[in-house]
């Protein structure tokens, strides 16, 4: 079987008192869609925080292509091609949809005399206008801050600038939460679209009907741990449900590992 572009063992993170993982498995592999589900507080954000870089585990082990990994920040993260979409989003309320678009990779232009160093606003915008109309969102203004966007309007922003950067992998915790049925669908077409791409993507999900019509697996998580995997085409919502809850026997489509 082909080396996963990531795999993660024996994860482990406590918040104080609060074991929020505990000793989970993770595997993704190039090109598929996963989706990551669980009832509330199983530790799916904690394990997609860890996997992109922004938390650090306190034991257990991430390969990305087979080699050990230890990313120290979502930066370290996003070198190697791994970008996140988060619940709440992160972006930066005070700045508008471009320069949050292209919030440590901004374009610069020619300045005077030939020196390179002018921020290329208008290109910066056009490309953000672009890429978030691609998605179905339309922006009235590109100057207005963040803060002032619908909740809609901020999802889709945080979207496609993650699946315009995303290199290898792209984790999208709740992606189509604040949306309506037409950009949830744009959404799904989008995720569709990067897998076809050869970006594979996380999709963190309650919805179960997003889960079944856009996944290629689901793996679940209970209680810190991987509980399941599945194949979805080989599964009923109600095998999901029953996995998340704890109301079916644990199962792996894939054996143990
Ligand atoms: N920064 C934190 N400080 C303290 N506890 C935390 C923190 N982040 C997560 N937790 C706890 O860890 C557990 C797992 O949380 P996590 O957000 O990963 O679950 P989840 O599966 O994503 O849940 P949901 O579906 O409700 O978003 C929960 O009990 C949560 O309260």
């Amino acid at each position: 079987m082909a080396v996963p572009l990531i795999a993660a063992r024996g994860i482990m993170k406590s918040y104080g008192h609060v074991e929020a993982l505990r000793g989970a498995d993770f595997t993704l592999r190039p090109g598929e869609v996963v989706a990551l589900i669980g009832d509330n507080g199983a530790g799916k954000s904690t394990l997609a925080k860890i996997l992109s870089g922004v938390e650090r585990p306190d034991a257990g082990t991430v390969e990305v292509d087979g080699e050990p990994v230890a990313f120290g920040s979502a930066e370290e993260a996003r070198g190697a091609g791994i970008e996140t979409v988060y619940q709440d989003l992160a972006l930066c309320a005070d700045l508008s949809p471009a320069a949050n678009f292209f919030l440590g990779r901004e374009l610069l232009r020619p300045g005077l005399l030939g020196l390179l160093g002018v921020l290329d606003n208008a290109a910066m915008r056009r490309a953000t206008r672009e890429a978030c109309e691609r998605l179905g969102v339309r922006l009235a203004s590109q100057t207005v801050p963040v803060s002032a966007l619908s909740g809609g309007q901020r999802q889709g922003v945080a979207v496609a600038r993650a699946v315009t950067w995303a290199r290898r992998a792209v984790f999208m915790d709740e992606p189509t939460a604040a949306l309506g049925v037409v950009q949830t669908q744009r959404v799904l077409d989008l995720i569709r679209g990067v897998r076809d791409s050869g970006v594979s993507v996380v999709l963190i999900s309650h919805n179960m009907q997003d889960v079944m019509a856009v996944s290629d697996r689901v793996e679940v998580l209970r209680l810190g741990r991987r509980v399941a995997r599945f194949e979805t085409a080989r599964v009923s919502m109600e095998e999901l449900v029953g996995a998340m809850t704890g109301a079916l026997e644990a199962r792996d489509s894939e054996g143990t590992e």
